[in-house]
């Protein structure tokens, strides 16, 4: 069987290179991306991430997406053809703290990455981009085209990375979808994957430790935002239903390469706070301590995707579009820690 063509011939399914494979969202992607049939290859230099997270019979090199003589090498091994781009730093207070970091390892890092990819010839670049990039902006839903106007040094870096992508892909034989991510959560629903982040920020992460005794109870930082119950509102997204996402984005990006697309991803309804503490009770049919703290710097009151774009431009359907089951797969990942 020619891997490339696993159903004979029709849609190629080029080889690929999947970075930060072995983070949280990555590894659901190289999921993902192996139950479709396409060859995949990870690189990931393990600092947030697991080697676990990984199948052993998935090609696994451990290094820097900035080392080119490193993805020089599994470009040629792995005969890559198209690159899903996961790596980097993704706590925002940090990058409020160490700014320099995040502009290394979230921007310079994947210039270094695209500047590779350009030098040989591969097609086509999948970025994991955030509605980070919209700051707080002053409406809600909000689609692609409200202007992005990040707050935070996370935001800005991966925003200077999607400027990046159009601007190389105007000039070169590459093209680009760039997913804005809003609040990712869940786990893979047959239990291969979860969310293993060490000293995690996310709310449903934390709420599901609380509610497995790791944690002592959540603090809800801020109760006077102008949202229903004051609370912050966000539209969680099945992690799963993201990474199918991706799977889609670059069989379009195959088939048409010509075209870039930035989409927002998410559902397009919010959930508080409040209601999201809720839900993991009455899943985990547990009580959570709650403690009322701060607003954290540079959060927004409500940021909820208008999925619009995504929804005509993509087959997709999403098939965990619940927080009731969001939550339950989290816990039931959560539950199944060994550490
Ligand atoms: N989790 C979310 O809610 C969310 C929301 C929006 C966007 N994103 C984006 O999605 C991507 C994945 O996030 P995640 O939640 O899976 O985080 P994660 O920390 O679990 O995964 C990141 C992975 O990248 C690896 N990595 C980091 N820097 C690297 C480098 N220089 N070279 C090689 N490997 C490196 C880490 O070891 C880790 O395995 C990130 O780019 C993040 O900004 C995440
Ligand atoms: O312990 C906690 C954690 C969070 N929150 C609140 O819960 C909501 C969600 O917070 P998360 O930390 O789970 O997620 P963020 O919305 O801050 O940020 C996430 O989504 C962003 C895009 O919306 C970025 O992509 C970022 O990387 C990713 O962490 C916010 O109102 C936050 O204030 C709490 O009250 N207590």
């Amino acid at each position: 069987m020619d891997r490339k063509f696993p159903d004979g011939p029709g849609l190629l399914r080029t080889p690929v290179l999947v970075t930060g494979g072995a983070g949280y969202i990555g590894s659901h992607a190289v999921l993902a991306l192996r139950d479709a049939g396409w060859p995949v290859a990870v690189v990931d230099d393990l600092s947030t991430g697991f080697r676990a997270a990984v199948a052993k019979d998935v090609p696994f090199y451990e290094g820097d997406i900035a080392d080119g003589e490193l993805l020089a090498r599994i470009f040629v091994e792995q005969e890559i053809g198209a690159i899903m781009h996961f790596a980097g730093s993704i706590v925002v207070p940090e990058s409020v703290a160490d700014p320099l970091r995040y502009y290394g390892n979230n921007t310079a890092k994947s210039r270094a990455l695209i500047a590779a990819a350009v030098a040989h010839g591969i097609g086509h670049f999948i970025f994991s981009s955030t509605a980070a990039v919209y700051g707080a902006p002053d409406h809600s839903p909000v689609d692609e085209e409200t202007p992005a106007a990040p707050i935070n040094p996370y935001g800005r870096s991966k925003l200077m990375t999607e400027q990046m992508l159009a601007d190389t892909a105007a000039a070169h034989e590459i093209n680009y979808g760039v997913l804005r991510y809003f609040n990712v959560a869940g786990a893979d629903p047959q239990g291969r994957a979860g969310q293993s982040t060490a000293g995690a920020t996310h709310l449903i992460k934390v709420a599901c430790e609380a509610a497995t005794g790791r944690r002592d109870g959540v603090a809800i930082f801020g109760t006077d935002y102008e949202t229903p119950d004051g609370t912050g509102v966000r539209d969680y997204i099945h992690v799963s239903d993201l990474v199918a996402a991706h799977v889609l984005l670059l069989e379009r990006l195959i088939a048409e390469p010509e075209a870039s697309l930035t989409m927002n991803c998410g559902y397009g309804r919010g959930f508080s706070v409040s209601e999201v503490l809720d839900a993991v009770e009455r899943v985990a049919g547990t009580e959570i301590a709650r403690r009322t703290e701060a607003r954290r710097a540079g959060d927004p009151g409500e940021l909820v995707s208008d999925p619009s774009r995504i929804r005509s431009t993509l087959p997709w359907e999403p098939r965990n579009d619940d927080l009731d089951t969001i939550v339950r797969h989290a816990l039931e990942w959560e539950r199944m820690r060994t550490d």
